[in-house]
């Protein structure tokens, strides 16, 4: 028997009033697959990912279905997957992590209220993503870019949850920074089994990362496939117009 898919999202529509952003949008995410999300800017990449995390912007909906771990997110807060079910790394952490809490009470607080621990394991965490036990009592000012974006990506893996959604986590990094957090993130997910979906401009960073691929444009899905196929040989002029971008910006 199959097991429940992580993500199911079937037939989404996400609006802001009367405007919609994204539409017709199915995807299935199984149980420890990492999917990426390209397409051009504007796309719906952001909200399709923020949608699967239950974390859609104010002022926008989403109708459809979106079932994580089996539980449906529309029409919810989502709160009930947040954590075990699903979490979310976005692209600059600094808007994320709290400025005036060390780094130990912000990796402490996820895990104290999704498991009810009393004592958390934090060195533990910052151990899982190659940093030293002292950074707990730092602040995130006095951490580097990537430093930042290792805490949080040690804070969303903290109760193992079946599905991380990361929106362009190493944007703000220089590439041998960036390397480095998706090396770790690679055997962070390897290690607890957790399923991404990945939203990335770099198509290297995709075939570098995931499985499977889907492709937006104008809101809409325009292709989907293994990753190694559909870069291979892409279906619509937008992937066309995509692996022909990265083929160019590749230093010869
Ligand atoms: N909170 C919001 N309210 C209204 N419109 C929004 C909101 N967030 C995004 N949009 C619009 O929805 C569309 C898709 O936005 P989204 O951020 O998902 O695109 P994206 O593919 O992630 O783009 P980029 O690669 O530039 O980050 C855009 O036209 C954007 O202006």
């Amino acid at each position: 028997m199959m097991s429940t898919p992580v993500a199911d999202v079937r037939d989404v529509r996400i609006a802001a009033g009367d405007t919609t952003l994204v539409d017709g949008l199915t995807l299935t995410v199984g149980a420890g697959e990492r999917w990426g999300i390209v397409g051009p800017s504007g796309a719906g990449k952001s909200l399709t990912a923020a949608a699967v995390a239950g974390l859609l912007p104010p002022g926008t909906t989403a109708t459809g279905s979106i079932r994580v771990d089996g539980t449906e997110l529309v029409g919810t807060s989502g709160t009930a997957v947040r954590g075990r079910g699903v979490a979310l790394v976005a692209q600059d952490s600094a808007v994320a992590l709290h400025p005036l809490l060390t780094i130990g009470r912000q990796l402490a607080l996820p895990l104290r209220r999704h498991q009810g621990l009393d004592r958390s394991p934090v060195d533990e965490l910052l151990a899982a993503v190659d940093l030293p036990p002292e950074l707990a009592r730092a602040r995130p000012a006095q951490l580097s870019g990537g430093q930042r974006q290792r805490v949080a990506l040690a804070g969303a893996l903290a109760c193992r949850p079946r599905l991380l959604v990361a929106d362009e986590p190493t944007a703000a990094l220089d590439p041998p920074v960036a390397r480095a957090l998706l090396d770790r993130l690679d055997r962070s997910l390897t290690a607890t089994g957790t399923a991404l979906l990945l939203v990335t401009h770099d198509l290297g960073v995709l075939a570098a990362v995931c499985e499977r691929v889907v492709v937006l444009a104008g809101g809409r899905v325009v292709e989907s496939g293994p990753v190694p196929e559909v870069l291979a040989a892409p279906q619509h002029e937008v992937t066309r117009a995509l692996v022909d971008a990265a083929q160019l910006s590749v230093p010869t």
